[in-house]
């Protein structure tokens, strides 16, 4: 049978024979070999491990036990020499990790209770791979977190970044103290979890909101990192990004980053390198004037790794784009890739396969870490394809990858969780302009059956396809609510899972109210446009109940594909009917009374959101440079009274450079007074003659480095 094993070793040689597996084995080497490779044969093999039976020889290149297979294992970290043959097994490590990883890959190659002879030569084809838990939002809890190590260890991932921006203790205020005795103990079992999984645990420090350039500061930081250390920290990383002002300034950060290298990573034994995340972290921001690439590439110690998101913050990674900021900061980048990180499409899931990034950039980087969704378990779906994909590139295959993963993550229910995946993947409209396939599959069938449906025709083929498709979303949301082999996932999507068997019910109701619409079977149309309406209403009602957070809040499903064309079907009968019995139904709401146009380049995709009476933007997460003249505006598709409306940049100072007018026709405005409240957010009001414009402006003497943290408008007729 064809060796499955994951990552997708790079040499395998089978001959196609097998042996019963042995009743027991021999092992040979235990003394020597690494012992958490010792700890996890045992675990697997249990008794049948013993000092009689079958050969089983295992240890690092140089051990006695693997003396004979020395010049097979390919020199490279972390490789491995692994043969079966009817003679004896050997499980040979270049180093400790590779010992581990040939373990891992011996537990894959049980089948049916026999072992394939095979010889396995194996090497991962980038340094370090794995997950930076880098997102804003909900951090992971502790157990996610210790289930996340132990699926690191199953697909070879070495390094755990640890920094979520919404830890007081890794970012302000608290980054210069210790972490209470609790969250001590709970970072401490992490990293010995990590260990025994072969994990880098790398701690990162988050400063640069409020660090001052002195030396009480730089102990500070250095005290948290010997804390840290204590806890049993070997690998240290400081992020620099998403801030303005002081921390952001390249020299100082360089002296500093400098310092920690010299005075810690570099005298204490068994640290490992320092990574650091630029300020300038992505092609997008880069401001040749500022020279804070330059800086970084000729002053910052040569060791120290630095971390970069690709062409934009949210981007596919190019070999183009690798090579580029390799010649910047004269050093292979480590890649933090942002994906299937949501925290800028809170009320999405993204599910789907991990695509775009280039095949041949391993030669330019030395890290490819993936940041992950606050949904722990659901980000696994794309960890384990970016484990494959950072293992073996020119081997990787997304689909199969991805196919493997929902394998490996949900083995009872696997058709459901492909259905709820395959319409689960994309971000909707964002700020990054960031998309992913979704509903690859039956997106052809949709088009051409509406563009038929609304020339006249209704193809009957298509029709049975797309009935048959909204079964089966109806069907995977039911089973997988009932399923209990992953109740940790389950928990997780659950609220979407609701909102998928909704979508999957009201798909079926638009196609009966179609047919009986065709029939001109009056009462069967309008039993069924009540139930897609009720339905509708349930949607909207789950929407506001879950997942309930002040970026995007709700619960999305299908909003590429199927939701539209819920919505198109339903339109399109119902309009039919309404022309052919004279009567009135009204459509589903789905307009917008507002829309956004701005010049300031980073907010041209902001989507609203739109409530019956308020219209917010959508906060953003990075810091947002605003240049003199920069305006945001709010026009209306009505004249209103705006009894509120609030903004929030999150700046120290005064807000005298920005002004807030409304205007009736777009040419003649007036300024609307702000006062600041206690929390520094700014107020406002207009209840004289009603306005269609609502404007922000910077109408100061330069650009202005600001968080757009909130910005709302309630209208009323
Ligand atoms: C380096 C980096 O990508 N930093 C942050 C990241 O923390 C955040 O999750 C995202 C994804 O929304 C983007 C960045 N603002």
């Amino acid at each position: 049978q064809d060796i499955q094993v994951q990552p997708s070793p790079r040499q395998v040689n089978v001959t196609g024979k097998s042996m019963a597996i042995p009743v027991a084995f021999r092992l040979v080497g235990e003394q020597e070999a690494n012992p958490h490779a010792i700890t996890l044969l045992k675990q697997s093999l249990g008794d049948r491990l013993g000092t009689e039976g079958f050969p089983l020889y295992v240890g690092e290149k140089g051990g006695r036990g693997v003396r004979g297979v020395k010049r097979l294992i390919p020199d490279h970290p972390e490789g491995y020499y692994l043969s079966i043959t009817d003679k004896a097994i050997m499980l040979a490590g270049n180093d400790e990790r590779g010992t581990y990883y040939a373990v891992r890959t011996f537990m894959q190659l049980f089948h049916e209770g026999h072992l394939p002879f095979v010889e396995i030569q194996d090497y991962p084809d980038v340094r370090f791979r794995g997950v930076v838990e880098g997102f804003y939002g909900t951090p992971w809890s502790h157990e996610a977190r210790l289930r996340q190590l132990r699926f690191y260890g199953e697909n070879k991932l070495n390094t755990y970044i640890y920094g979520p921006k919404d830890d007081p203790y890794h970012s302000s205020p608290n980054w210069r103290k210790p972490y209470p005795v609790k969250e001590a103990a709970r970072l401490a079992e992490l990293v010995k979890v990590a260990d025994e999984n072969e994990v880098d645990f790398v701690w990162a420090i988050h400063p640069g909101l409020d660090i001052r350039w002195e030396t009480s500061d730089r102990d500070s930081l250095m005290a948290k990192f010997e804390h840290m250390y204590d806890l049993g920290v070997r690998s240290f990383a400081v992020f620099f990004d998403d801030i303005s002002g002081e921390g952001a300034k390249a020299d100082r950060q360089v002296e500093l980053l400098n310092y920690i290298d010299d005075h810690f990573v570099q005298v204490k034994p068994d640290v490992t390198p320092l990574i650091v995340c630029p300020t300038e972290y992505n092609k997008g921001w880069v401001r040749p004037e500022s020279g804070y690439l330059a800086t970084i590439g000729e002053k910052l110690n040569p060791s120290v790794e630095v971390m970069w998101t690709g062409d934009r913050v949210i981007s596919e990674i190019t070999k183009e784009g690798v090579e580029w900021i390799r010649e910047q900061i004269k050093r292979p980048s480590y890649i933090w890739w942002n994906f299937p990180v949501s925290d800028y499409v809170r009320d999405h899931l993204l599910l789907g396969e991990v695509y775009g990034n280039g095949k041949d950039i391993a030669g330019s980087i030395s890290g490819f870490v993936a940041n992950p969704m606050e949904w722990a378990e659901a980000s696994k779906l794309a960890i384990y394809c970016v484990a494959d994909y950072t293992w073996n590139m020119q081997s990787y295959d997304r689909f199969r990858s991805w196919h493997r993963a929902i394998r490996a993550i949900m083995p009872e229910n696997v058709e459901a969780f492909t259905v709820f995946a395959r319409h689960n993947s994309d971000l909707g409209e964002n700020v990054h302009r960031f998309r992913r396939e979704e509903s690859v599959e039956i997106q052809p069938v949709a088009e051409r059956f509406m563009k038929g449906y609304r020339e006249g025709h209704c193809d009957e083929r298509d029709f049975l396809a797309l009935q048959d498709e909204f079964e089966r979303v109806a069907e995977a949301a039911d089973l997988l609510l009932i399923d209990r082999e992953n109740e940790a996932l389950i928990e997780e999507i659950t609220p979407w899972l609701h909102q998928f068997k909704i979508l999957g019910d009201a798909g079926q109701e638009v196609l009966a109210m179609l047919k009986a619409g065709e029939r001109g079977d009056r009462e069967l149309f309008l039993r069924k446009y009540n139930h897609v309406k009720a339905l509708r209403k349930r949607s909207y009602e789950l929407e506001r109940q879950f997942n309930q957070n002040p970026y995007q809040p709700g619960v999305k499903t299908g909003t590429t594909v199927l939701q539209p064309l819920v919505l198109d079907v339903f339109t399109e009968a119902t309009e039919r009917f309404n022309r052919q019995n004279g009567t009135d139904l009204p459509l589903l709401a789905d307009y917008s009374p507002c829309k956004l146009t701005t010049n300031v380049p980073q907010l041209e995709s902001l989507p609203l959101q739109v409530y019956p009476n308020r219209v917010h933007l959508t906060p953003l997460l990075e810091v947002v440079k605003w240049p003199v003249g920069g305006y945001l505006q709010l026009e209306f598709d009505d004249a209103y009274r705006i009894p509120g409306t609030r903004l929030n940049f999150d700046v120290k100072g005064d807000l005298s450079w920005g002004v807030m007018e409304v205007s009736a026709d777009g040419e003649t405005w007036q300024t609307v007074a702000l006062t600041r409240d206690t929390r520094g957010r700014l107020n406002g009001k207009w209840e004289d003659a009603p306005v269609k414009f609502v404007r922000f402006t910077n109408t100061g003497e330069g650009e202005q480095q600001v968080y757009l943290r909130e910005f709302y408008v309630v209208f009323s007729l």
